[in-house]
C-alpha cells in the first residue's frame, strides 16, 4: 500500500510517529534475543513471515544498507516457557517497537505470532517505491479470548487446502478458534475407525468427500502453528439424519397411525444404544482433536418423531414426564454432557440446551446463536453464571447486498442489561458460514473481509467501533489479503493500488 500500513484489527494501544525506517525487505529477519526461549511454534513463524515480507508486493529500490535508518532484523524476546497447543487461557499480548532499537517482546509463542503479523502489516511502500514502517510503538492484546471461526463442511464437502487457505487468513485476522462443524444431517465425512460405516454410509462420497485421521491431524498442526485452536462439534441429537445411514437404530423411528412411516428423526434418547454410541465415537473424538473443549450441538430438536412414537411415550410414562418433550431432550443432553465430561472433555452447547433447563457443568461455555434480540438471551445466559460466547449477529452465510460488514463491525457483544460481572462471562464471539450455500468455489469471498469486521469487534477495544475510522483501514486490508493469495471480496467501488489480475 502507498499509505502507512494500517493495521487489522487495530492493536489495543499505538503510538506511531511520521518518521520512517526503510525495511529491507529482500533479506529481512527475526531472531531471538540473547535471553530468549527458543520455541517450534515461533521458529515456523520467523520462517513463514520472512516469506511473506519478501512477498510483500512492495517493488523496494535498493538503499543504503547501512544507513542507520535501515532495519533488517527484528529481535524477538520470549519471557515464558514454550508452549506447544493453542488454549483458551493462552496469553497473547505483545509490545512492539519499530526504531532505532526494534524488539517484538511477548510472554508467549502466541503473542509472537499475533506481533509477527501486526509488523507484517505495518510494511508499506513510500512514493519512492521503498518498503518502509513508520517509527511505531505498540502495545497490544485481545479483548476476547475466544475468537472464533465456525465452517460447516457437511453440508458441502471443504477440501483440506480450502481450510488451510482459510487457516491462513485466520491468521492474518487474529482468529484463534476454528470451529469444525464436521458433520451434519445432510452428511457426514468424519472417518471414525471405530464406527467406519458412518462415512461409508452416511458422507457424500466415501472416497473422496470424507476426512481420515491423517486430514485431521494435518488441519490440527497448521491451526496449532498459527496459534489457532480447533474445536470439533458432533451436533446431537439433532441434525444426524446422516449418522442414522452408518449406524442403524440410533434414531428414533417415526410413526403414522401406529405404525412406523419410514422416516427417522433425532438419536432415540430411550435406549442404552444410543448412549454406548456417543460414549465410543467421543472417545475416539477425545483421542485425537487436541483442544479442551469439544462442541455438542443441542440446536433445533424437532419434537414431532419422538412424539409419534409409542415406544418412547411409553418410556416417558415410566419415568413420570409424559408429554414434556424438553425434559426429555434434557435427559438425553444431560447424559450426553456427563459422558464427555467423564471421557475428559469441557464443551460448547448451543443455547437451546440452557433454554430447555439443563444443567450444565459450571464451566460450559453456551454459544447464543438465534438472533431475535440476542441481547436478552445474554442476559439470561450470563445470569445463569456460563460463560457465554455470541454468535447471533455474525452469521455471513445471511447476504445482503453492500456493505454488511458495517453491521458486523458495529455490533457491541456486552450491550445487554446485566452486571460487570455478568459481562465478564462474554469470552468472545464466533462468525458463523453455514455451508447450505457454501462450498470451494465461494467460501473464501463470502468469509473476507466480512469476517475481518467480526475479527476486529473480538479483537480490539470496545472504543474501537468507528465504522468510517475503519472503512479505508479495511479497504487496504482487504487489498492486503488479495495480494496474500486470498480472493477477498471488493467492500465498495474503489481499486487496489497493485494489479492483481
Ligand atoms: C446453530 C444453528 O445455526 N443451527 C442451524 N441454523 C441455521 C443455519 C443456517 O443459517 C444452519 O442450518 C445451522 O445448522
Amino acid at each position: 500500500e502507498t499509505s502507512p500500513g494500517s493495521v487489522w484489527p487495530q492493536p489495543h494501544t499505538v503510538t506511531a510517529s511520521p518518521q520512517l525506517y526503510t525495511i529491507d525487505i529482500q533479506a529481512f529477519r527475526f531472531e531471538y534475543l540473547q535471553t530468549s526461549q527458543r520455541c517450534h511454534v515461533a521458529d515456523e513463524a520467523f520462517k513463514r513471515y520472512q516469506l511473506l515480507i519478501s512477498r510483500s508486493g512492495i517493488k523496494a529500490k535498493f538503499h543504503d544498507k547501512y544507513s542507520t535508518s535501515v532495519i533488517s532484523v527484528l529481535p524477538v524476546m520470549i519471557t515464558g516457557p514454550c508452549e506447544d497447543m493453542p488454549s483458551l487461557d493462552m496469553k497473547e499480548g505483545y509490545i512492539l517497537d519499530v526504531g532505532s532499537n526494534p524488539l517484538l517482546n511477548a510472554s508467549s509463542v502466541w503473542g509472537v505470532l499475533r506481533g509477527l503479523e501486526t509488523f507484517s502489516q505495518m510494511i508499506w511502500e513510500d512514493p519512492s517505491g521503498q518498503a518502509v514502517a513508520n517509527k511505531t510503538h505498540i502495545i497490544d492484546e485481545p479483548r476476547y479470548a475466544h475468537r472464533g471461526l465456525l465452517l460447516d463442511t457437511a453440508r458441502h464437502f471443504l477440501p483440506v487446502n480450502v481450510i488451510l487457505e482459510n487457516l491462513e487468513a485466520m491468521a492474518y485476522n487474529k482468529f484463534n478458534v476454528f470451529h469444525w462443524h464436521i458433520v451434519d444431517a445432510q452428511s457426514f465425512p468424519y472417518v471414525s475407525t471405530v464406527y467406519p460405516n458412518l462415512h461409508l454410509k452416511g458422507s457424500y462420497s466415501s472416497l473422496n468427500l470424507v476426512y481420515t485421521p491423517e486430514m485431521i491431524a494435518q488441519v490440527i498442526e497448521f491451526a496449532r502453528l498459527r496459534g489457532i485452536r480447533v474445536v470439533p462439534e458432533f451436533d446431537t441429537p439433532g441434525h444426524t439424519y446422516s449418522w442414522g445411514l452408518g449406524q442403524p437404530g440410533l434414531l428414533t423411528t417415526c410413526y403414522t397411525g401406529g405404525k412406523p412411516n419410514g422416516d427417522v428423526g433425532p438419536i432415540n434418547p430411550t435406549v442404552n444404544s444410543s448412549y454406548t454410541f456417543i460414549k465410543n465415537l467421543f472417545t475416539e473424538v477425545r483421542g485425537q482433536f487436541k483442544d479442551k473443549y469439544i462442541h455438542l450441538g443441542g440446536d433445533e430438536v424437532p419434537f414431532d418423531c419422538w412424539k409419534s412414537n409409542p415406544n418412547i411415550t411409553t418410556w416417558m410414562a415410566a419415568h413420570n414426564m409424559s408429554g414434556d418433550y424438553a425434559k426429555l431432550e434434557q435427559v438425553y443432553i444431560q447424559q450426553v454432557i456427563d459422558i464427555t465430561g467423564a471421557i475428559g472433555f469441557s464443551y460448547i452447547v448451543w443455547q437451546e440446551v440452557i433454554d430447555n433447563g439443563v444443567k450444565a457443568k459450571d464451566d460450559t461455555v453456551v454459544e447464543v446463536w438465534i438472533n431475535n434480540h440476542p441481547e436478552v438471551e445474554m442476559a439470561k445466559v450470563t445470569a445463569l453464571g456460563y460463560r457465554t460466547i455470541l454468535a447471533a449477529p455474525w452469521y455471513l452465510e445471511e447476504l445482503t447486498v453492500g456493505e454488511d460488514w458495517k453491521k458486523y463491525y458495529s455490533y457491541e457483544p456486552t450491550n445487554f442489561n446485566g452486571t460487570a460481572q455478568q459481562k465478564a462471562l462474554v469470552i468472545g464471539g464466533e462468525a458463523c458460514l453455514w455451508g447450505e450455500y457454501v462450498d470451494a468455489t465461494n467460501i473464501s469471498p463470502r468469509l473476507w473481509p466480512r469476517a475481518s469486521a467480526v475479527a476486529e469487534r473480538l479483537w480490539s477495544p470496545e472504543t474501537v467501533n468507528d465504522v468510517d475510522a475503519a472503512t479505508p483501514r479495511l479497504h487496504q486490508h482487504r487489498c492486503r489479503m488479495v495480494q496474500r493469495g486470498i480472493p477477498a471480496e471488493p467492500l465498495h467501488p474503489s481499486y487496489c493500488v497493485f494489479d492483481w489480475m
